[in-house]
């Protein structure tokens, strides 16, 4: 086991003609036995950086620490670090306990204690009945828990997964996930797992680094990241179905500062909290952000109103259902439980809590909210 940090990590890709920068000046620290997701869109870096910390691409800048070790110059053997493919990556030639006790062999390990760890992951993984099988024969699934077997049989310090759910059906991708987290539990090995999958991300990890165009967004806890976002990219990649964003301007009504939809007259009071982070930057133009799981149909203290709305489309989803609601010219989605039932068209007032409501500077994107509670004057 070992924790990974990784200082200003950059990598550039160099070919003839140009130069892409794929991870920019990345500090990350991964702690001893952490389960980590690297989160983000296709082409952000999440891999590239996979590959730097196993050793399978070159780092252009930076450092990356295994344990206390610079791993720098190591080759992938030296680290002690073993990847799980999204193609999976088996020997086809070979059967699935030949694929198995390849690293073993590899490494010149002997012969009972290759048998000792073959039988640990064999029970791990419930591969009992295809162990004399070509991997070719195997469904997407099965060839998912030899390639897991393969890096773990290795006893890896560090065990980095990229994509490992990409490949499998969505039945096989829910058990095969709560696998990996249970593998996880058991062998509390440090985890770092690639997807682009936020619920993926959300279900597995005990921290999640979200990533945009080569730069680390954020790094946080699940709640962290829902109830505190940095900034508008992050707020949007993570929580399901996604955040609500209203465009407003700053208005007064009566001395009292009031949010005044950009597309419409329409206003809503702010909170009092919320007018100590208004008055202090000097903004007029502000994002709303609201989860749809922090609006209510009924009033209750500590929540702030929208009223006259108009319900635009009503979705059963069985264990909760989504409401869109058409309220001053804007659509906001609401999760409600699955007993609550509105018909399209249906006049209804929506109710915001108000310590949910996240305010965004549309210029630099920044969630100012996050920052007033971060230093703790909201
Ligand atoms: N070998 C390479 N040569 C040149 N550019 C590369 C190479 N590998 C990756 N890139 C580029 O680096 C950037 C980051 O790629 P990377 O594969 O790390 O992203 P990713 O977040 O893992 O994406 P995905 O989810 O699609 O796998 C992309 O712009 C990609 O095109």
């Amino acid at each position: 086991m070992a924790e990974v940090t990784l200082k200003d990590v950059r990598k550039v890709y160099k070919s003839q003609n140009e130069e892409v920068l794929a991870v920019k000046d990345l500090s990350l620290e991964i702690r001893d036995g952490e389960f980590m997701c690297f989160l983000g869109p296709s082409g952000c870096g999440k891999t590239s950086t996979l590959r730097m910390i196993v050793g399978l691409e070159e780092i252009t800048n930076g450092e990356i620490y295994i344990g206390d070790r610079i791993v720098n110059d190591l080759t992938p053997q030296e680290r002690n670090v073993a990847m799980s493919f999204e193609t999976y990556a088996l020997y086809t030639h070979l059967t699935v306990k030949e694929n198995l006790l390849f690293p073993l062999k590899a490494r010149g390990l002997n012969k009972s204690d290759q048998q000792r760890r073959l039988r640990k992951v064999v029970d791990m993984l419930e591969i009992k009945d295809i162990l004399d099988r070509s991997p070719s024969s195997l469904s997407g699934g099965q060839q998912q828990r030899v390639s897991l077997g393969r890096a773990l049989i290795r006893q890896p310090d560090v065990f980095l997964l990229d994509e490992p759910l990409s490949h499998l059906d969505v039945s096989l991708r829910i058990s095969t996930r709560s696998r990996i987290k249970r593998l996880h539990n058991q062998l509390s090995t440090t985890m770092i797992y690639v997807t682009h999958d936020q619920l993926e991300a959300i279900s597995l990890a005990d921290r999640i680094a979200v990533m945009n165009f080569a730069e680390l967004q954020q790094v946080g806890t699940r709640e962290e990241l829902l109830d505190r976002p940095k900034n508008i990219f992050v707020a949007d990649f993570i929580g399901e179905p996604p955040i609500n964003f209203v465009n407003c301007k700053l208005d007064k009504n009566d001395d009292k500062f009031v949010l005044r939809f950009k597309n419409s007259h329409y206003t809503i009071e702010l909170p009092e909290k919320l007018e100590k982070v208004i008055k202090k930057e000097y903004i007029e133009d502000v994002i709303l952000g609201i989860r749809p799981h922090d609006i209510l149909f009924r009033e209750k203290k500590g929540y702030v109103g929208l009223e006259n709305g108009t319900v635009e489309i009503f979705e059963f989803l069985g264990e909760e259902n989504h409401v869109t609601v058409n309220i001053g010219g804007e659509s906001i989605t609401v999760v409600t439980d699955a007993k609550d039932y509105f018909k399209e068209g249906e006049k209804v007032d929506l109710y915001l809590s108000q310590d949910k409501i996240h305010l965004f500077d549309p210029e630099t994107e920044e969630c100012l909210t996050t920052r007033y509670k971060n230093q703790g004057l909201i």
